[in-house]
């Protein structure tokens, strides 16, 4: 069983920054917003300012659309039979819902193999369970509950490994060949750890507090 949010939360950092990687101007895009927004802010205030980082929750939740934590949400028993899409479940039955299928359909998302976070700009898809092409927390008597904190979590993170660090590739290794090989249990992992450079970044303009 998952220890909730500790490993959905680190799992969802790993696959974001992997795509960040594969994508520097997303980065670069992600980075110049987060490091505008926390220029010369304190530390114990960095979390107060992240509903002005539009993009870098964009970012989020792209990461999280292309690579839910739990792909198969947590299993669920068929309580009567019923039909679903011409199909008899018989009371009982296991039911798996393939959330990351859902999330890579191109009925409902364009270029649905694409990371762009964009795509979330102007749109209405949230995370909270009610829009079923999208379900990084689940949904229904079963979602989340943990979904704001883990969001909150997730941009706060994030934002902080933007902020400060530079980040490249090991070993020469070019965007497009980085490894994005997955395994799947419970939750969906990078097959290989992330190895990445980083790098300090000193703001020259930044006055220390
Ligand atoms: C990025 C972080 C997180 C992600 C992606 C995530 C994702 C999920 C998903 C997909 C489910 C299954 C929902 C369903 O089947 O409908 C779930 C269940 C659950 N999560 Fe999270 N979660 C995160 C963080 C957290 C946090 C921070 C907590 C607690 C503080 C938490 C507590 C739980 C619990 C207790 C369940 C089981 C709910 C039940 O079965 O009734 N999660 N999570």
């Amino acid at each position: 069983m998952f220890i909730a949010g500790t490993e959905t939360t680190s799992t969802s950092v790993e696959w974001i920054m992997s795509e960040l990687m594969r994508h520097p101007e997303v980065m670069s895009k992600a980075q110049a917003e987060v490091r505008r927004t926390l220029h010369n802010k304190r530390p114990q205030d960095h979390e107060g300012h992240i509903p002005e980082m539009h993009y870098t929750r964009m970012v989020v939740k792209e990461g999280m659309r292309l690579h839910p934590a739990l792909p198969f949400l947590v299993p669920r028993a068929c309580k009567e039979t019923c039909e679903v899409g011409g199909f008899k479940v018989t009371q009982g039955s296991r039911v798996m819902v393939n959330a990351w299928a859902i999330a890579r359909d191109p009925e409902y998302w364009h270029d649905a193999e694409e990371f762009r976070p964009e795509r979330f700009k102007d749109s209405n898809v949230d995370y909270q369970g009610t829009q079923f092409e999208y379900l990084p927390f689940g949904s229904g008597r079963r979602v989340c509950p943990g979904s704001n904190f883990g969001m909150a979590m997730l941009e706060l993170i994030l934002a902080r490994l933007l902020y400060y660090f530079d980040w490249s590739l090991p070993d020469g290794i070019r965007p497009n060949e980085l490894n994005m090989d997955m395994i799947v249990g419970m939750t969906a992992r990078r097959r290989n750890p992330l190895h990445l450079v980083a790098t300090p970044y000193n703001d020259p303009t930044e006055t220390q507090c």
